[in-house]
């Protein structure tokens, strides 16, 4: 049997649009093939999944589009519409004139004609060349008024349903709010047991912003993550106790925090394992020690994009 995952009403949406509370992350480390991609995903719809994470930069913008036919065409869906697909401008197309011509390519590789959810992938802009770590003259501070406003338009166009960013701090998205006409509906960010972000999640609150958690399992094994949420000691402890995996008590933790998050897994059993988190809860005591847990971040701007005075606010918690 699937299991059907709670899900939380968007602001600034059409059509009062949703969004299940876990969606399965599509970017792996070390990349697997489209074909590994297609048949995880595929898989994920069967035991419940109807929230995929993907982006212009994770190549698996096709895979996840095949997949979504493929369920179609064996009926484990009946329609397009009961699922929630999201993805990201890049940032060497955030430019206002190369914003339409990038979601309307990502449609054509998800094979959509509308996203749920289109994203600012981080608030820099890429020169057209740059490579990953781009060289430092490749980086530049975002114009948000004009890539907003092509942001806005793909909304009004009906190629999304929502519009958001990712990576955002309270004061980028200060900045955002004071010039959108159409405000953001999520922020997705780095947010774990380890890396709480308080001070951005009650200003997204206060704002109506929904708050979207990436790497919420610390991106284990991956080439920005570690194992110190998996492997951490009172995590482990919790989860002992509860008779759940350490996974499972991260995801839950978020999960009472009120945010949603996308958690990749590509095996089966872990996919699964993830959806079931929501029968039981945590005590306010085993929530009070996950709240004390020392802060660290895991995907550093500063590794991925290089020392901009501007961009290092993102390291730090704001
Ligand atoms: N907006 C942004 O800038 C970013 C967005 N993202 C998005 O967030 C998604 C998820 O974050 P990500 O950084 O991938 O990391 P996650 O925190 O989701 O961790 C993924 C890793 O954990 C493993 N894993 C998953 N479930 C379990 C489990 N129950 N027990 C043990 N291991 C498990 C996976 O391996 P396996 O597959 O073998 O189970 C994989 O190695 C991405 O895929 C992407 O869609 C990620 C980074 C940045
Ligand atoms: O160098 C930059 C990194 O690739 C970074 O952009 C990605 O980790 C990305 O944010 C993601 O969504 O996975």
């Amino acid at each position: 049997m699937a299991i059907v995952v709670p899900r939380v009403t968007l602001n600034n949406c059409d059509d009062d649009l949703s969004i299940p509370v876990i969606g399965l992350g599509t970017s792996s480390s070390p990349r697997v093939s489209p074909e590994a991609t297609k048949a995880a995903i595929i898989e994920a719809i069967k035991v419940g999944y109807r929230h995929f994470d993907t982006a212009s930069l994770y190549g698996t913008e096709q895979p996840l589009g095949e997949a979504i036919a493929e369920a179609l065409r064996l009926g484990l869906i009946n329609s397009r519409d009961e699922l929630y697909i999201t993805s990201k401008l890049w940032s060497t197309s955030a430019d206002k004139d190369l914003i339409i011509p990038a979601i309307k390519k990502s449609l054509r590789n998800l094979q959509l004609d509308y996203l749920d959810m289109y994203l600012i992938h981080w608030p820099l802009k890429l020169s057209e060349e740059a490579k990953l770590p781009p060289q430092k003259e490749h980086v530049f501070p975002l114009d948000i008024k004009s890539v907003w406003e092509a942001m806005e338009e793909c909304k009004n166009l009906g190629l999304t349903k929502g519009i958001g960013v990712s990576n955002f701090t309270c004061k980028n998205l200060e900045e955002l709010l004071s010039i959108a006409k159409i405000p953001p509906a999520i922020n997705q960010v780095e947010l774990n047991p380890l890396w709480r972000q308080k001070k951005l999640r009650e200003f997204c609150k206060e704002k109506g912003i929904h708050v979207t958690a990436y790497s919420p399992l610390g991106a284990f094994k991956t080439s920005w993550g570690d194992n110190r949420i998996l492997e951490c000691d009172i995590l482990e402890e919790i989860a002992k106790a509860k008779g759940k995996t350490t996974a499972q008590i991260s995801l839950r933790w978020l999960y009472e925090q009120g945010v949603s998050m996308v958690a990749k897994s590509f095996n089966k059993e872990r996919m699964k394992q993830n959806l079931e988190i929501f029968d039981w809860s945590l005590t306010q005591e085993e929530s009070n020690k996950i709240s004390q847990l020392p802060q660290t971040k895991g995907l550093k701007v500063a590794s991925a994009f290089g020392q901009h005075d501007w961009l290092l606010d993102l390291d730090v918690e704001n």
